[in-house]
């Protein structure tokens, strides 16, 4: 209910703030955690992840996330966007560990829903999407990546990218392991869903979890020019071969949606997956001291 209320007043103040200023022809409008901006090619939003200090998708920047991308949906004049970071070093750190750890089962249940409605609105999105990864790109993150139609990486080897689940001890649902497949195919995934790999900028364009590779200043220049080449192709023939391609995928969460909450739900409410996110976190602590 208190999340409804929210995304409604979010969805108000953000068409207030999205009755755009134009500043030198670039129009902007941003909620807290997420900063869109229209800019270079013509029909072309830049959306920046502003989560710090990783970009953590948490409940709120989830909803923020969702509402901006309604939003462009709903701008006839956008036909594609740049999904990338503000925060240094980081793309995304994934799902919100917070979201999953020490909660009660309510609140594992409403984050799960917004987790998938996002995914089922990036996945089905009928603009062009490219990601700019210009920085580590975990889990989840790798999740918001997928969901592209081209991914460029920053050409750094302390980024990493790639579904790492197993190492927190818990595991890629079935939505994430579908996509994994159809992009990297079976036996890759295969593996590197059990091993956890994250893998360096190198390895992942080997292995096809992203498109290119280039140095660190030009992941944007290259995004912008990706994203040209794309809108040279008729929307309408596009959106039609996309849906082709990604309908099955996004079906089979759809017509068991309610299932897969509940399923999420008695999953991260075990004692020894809670344990095992606290030695997660846990760990993350003490990698600074
Ligand atoms: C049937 C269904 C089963 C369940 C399915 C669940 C699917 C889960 C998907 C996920 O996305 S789980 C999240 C996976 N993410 C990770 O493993 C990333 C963990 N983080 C890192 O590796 C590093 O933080 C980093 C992203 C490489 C950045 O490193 P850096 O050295 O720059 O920062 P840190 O000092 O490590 O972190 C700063 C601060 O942020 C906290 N934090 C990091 N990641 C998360 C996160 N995902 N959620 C919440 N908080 C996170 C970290 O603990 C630090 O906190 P403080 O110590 O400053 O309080």
């Amino acid at each position: 209910m208190a999340l409804a209320a929210a995304r409604r007043l979010l969805l108000h103040a953000g068409s207030r703030l999205g009755r755009r200023e134009a500043v030198d022809g670039a129009r902007r409008f941003a909620n807290k955690r997420v900063l869109v901006e229209t800019e270079g090619p013509a029909g072309v939003a830049v959306m920046k992840l502003r989560n710090p200090p990783v970009n953590s998708l948490s409940l709120e920047c989830l909803t923020e996330f969702t509402i901006s991308l309604e939003k462009l949906e709903n701008d006839k004049s956008i036909r594609g966007v740049i999904l990338t970071s503000e925060c240094p070093g980081i793309f995304s750190a994934g799902l919100d560990l917070l979201e999953m750890y020490g909660r009660n089962p309510a609140h594992y249940a409403e984050y799960w829903k917004n987790v998938q409605e996002l995914w089922l609105r990036l996945y089905t999105s009928n603009m062009i999407l490219v990601s700019a990864i210009n920085g580590a790109s975990p889990a989840g993150g790798c999740l918001l990546a997928l969901c592209c139609d081209y991914r460029v990486m920053a050409d750094n080897p302390k980024y990493t990218i790639g579904l790492n689940e197993s190492l927190l001890g818990i595991v890629a649902p079935f939505w994430f392991k579908d996509m994994y497949v159809n992009t990297i195919g079976h036996r890759e995934a295969e593996r590197a869903l059990q091993l956890g790999t994250l893998f360096s900028p190198a390895e992942a364009l080997k292995v096809g979890v992203v498109d290119e590779v280039v140095p660190e200043d030009q992941v944007h220049s290259k995004a912008r020019s990706v994203m040209t080449k794309w809108l040279a192709i008729p929307d309408h023939s596009r959106q039609l071969t996309k849906n082709m391609m990604r309908k099955a995928t996004a079906d089979s969460l759809i017509k068991q949606r309610e299932a897969d909450i509940q399923n999420f739900t008695s999953f991260i409410s075990k004692d020894s997956i809670q344990k095992s996110l606290h030695m997660y976190l846990e760990k993350l602590k003490q990698k600074k001291g």
